[in-house]
Order: structure tokens, then sequence, then C-alpha cells
């Protein structure tokens, strides 16, 4: 079996404790893994993506990532350098003047030099076919630009998995394609919140789905 990066055992959350949204997930990701996640809208999908990265406080359950387990505020730092999340809204990702600074932020906070972030940077727009976007106005762009730079951002970090949520949310077929080309030929672990069956019937080799707070493997498309 590939090595476990990811384990939620028992995990449940709820942003009112009336309507609790997780109830006792498991979940676990392997390497080599690409999984998609599907359910139905409000059904908690977003909810599960943070809740992995720190970026929601379960109620009860346990997380463990990359063979530790985590509980606390300082041990989520770590996780969301190795676990890259490309958010639902571009916009949350990006937040600075120009696309160079926005993808080039996470390397300078990693202590990568400026030479070092300005080739990463140059590297990955162009592995994206964004190559000379680098002085382009992040909020001028398109929003499948904007998604494609929001993954450059996230990619620019190397992380080992990637939770990506809607990645092709605002994208046109030709830039869908593009998206797809691309996640196939990266080599982390994936966690893909869709809609998009056919999408994910291109990209994903497991298929899971989050219905009444808990996660259940499901058979493809
Ligand atoms: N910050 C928040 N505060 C309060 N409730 C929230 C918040 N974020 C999400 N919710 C609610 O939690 C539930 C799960 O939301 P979540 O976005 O995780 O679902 P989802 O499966 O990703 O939905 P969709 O498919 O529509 O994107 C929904 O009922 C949503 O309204």
């Amino acid at each position: 079996m590939s090595p476990e990066l990811l384990r939620l055992s028992g995990v449940s959350f709820a942003y009112d404790r009336e309507r609790p949204v997780l109830r006792g997930a498991d979940f676990v990701l392997h390497a080599g893994e690409r999984v998609a996640v599907t359910g139905p809208n409000g059904a908690g999908k977003t909810t599960f993506l943070h809740v992995m990265v720190g970026l929601a406080k379960p109620s009860a359950g346990t997380i463990e990532a990359f063979g530790k387990s985590r509980t606390s505020e300082g041990d989520f730092p770590e996780v969301r350098r190795r676990a890259g999340l490309l958010f639902q809204d571009a916009d949350d990702q990006l937040f600075c003047p120009t696309v160079a600074e926005d993808v080039a932020f996470g390397p300078l906070n990693l202590g990568k030099s400026r030479a070092e972030a300005r080739e990463i940077t140059r590297r990955t727009l162009a592995r994206l076919g964004l190559q000379g976007f680098e002085d382009r106005i992040t909020y001028k762009l398109s929003g499948g630009q904007k998604r494609l730079v929001a993954l450059a951002a996230v990619l620019a970090m190397e992380p080992e998995v990637l939770l990506l949520d809607e990645p092709t949310t605002a994208l046109d077929t030709e830039t869908e394609e593009r998206m797809v080309d691309i996640l196939n030929s990266l080599p982390q672990a994936m966690v893909i919140v869709s809609h998009d069956r056919d999408f994910l019937a291109k990209v994903a080799n497991r298929w899971v789905r989050l219905e009444n707070g808990a996660l259940r493997e499901a058979a493809s498309a």
C-alpha cells in the first residue's frame, strides 16, 4: 500500500450547533490517489477540505497529516504548506497587485531568496501556459486566468498534496482541457471537489461521496 498522507477519523464539525456539517467523517488519502469528492450543494465538501488543513476546527475526531497527529493551531501551518489548498474562489487566494507577487508570496514566505522566488514563479507560470504573465495586474485577469494563477500560487509552494475546490469554476472548455492536462502531469496526491463529472472522470482514480455528514466510497462517474 502507498504511504498514508492524510487521515480524518470520526471528525465532526458544525458552524451552527443545530446543523452539523460533518458527523463522524472518516477519510484516508494515500500517495498516488486522485480522489473525486462529490455530493449535494451544501453537503460540506468545502468544509471537509478546510478541516483537513486546520481552517475549520472539528468538535470531535482526529486529524493525522504526514505521519503526525495534528491537534493545535501550531500544528497546521506545516500541514498547509505540505497540502496546498486551491480555494473555491480565486479572490480568496490572490491578494497582491501583480501575478508575480501572488505566485512568489509562498516561496518568499518559505524563506527562498528573491532570485529563487523569481525563478520558481517564472517556471511555474510557464508550466501552466502563463509565460509572461508576471507583470499582469491580478484583479484585471479573466476568471479562468485567475484560476490558473491561483493554481500557480499553490504549486509554487511545492506541496505534496493538492486539495482542489471546484478547480474548473470559471474555465472555458479550452482552459478546462488545459487544467486536465496540468493535473494529469502532476505527481501529487489530490482531493478534488467538483460537480463536473466529465472533468472528474478525466482526472480521478478514486471516487467518494459526501452526504449526511460522512464520506462513502462511490462508483466512478
Ligand atoms: N462560514 C460559514 N458560516 C456558517 N455556515 C456556513 C459557513 N460556510 C458554510 N456554511 C454552511 O455549511 C454547509 C456546508 O457548506 P460547504 O460550503 O462546506 O458545502 P459544499 O458541499 O462545499 O457546497 P457547494 O457544493 O454548494 O459548494 C452549508 O449549509 C453552508 O451554508
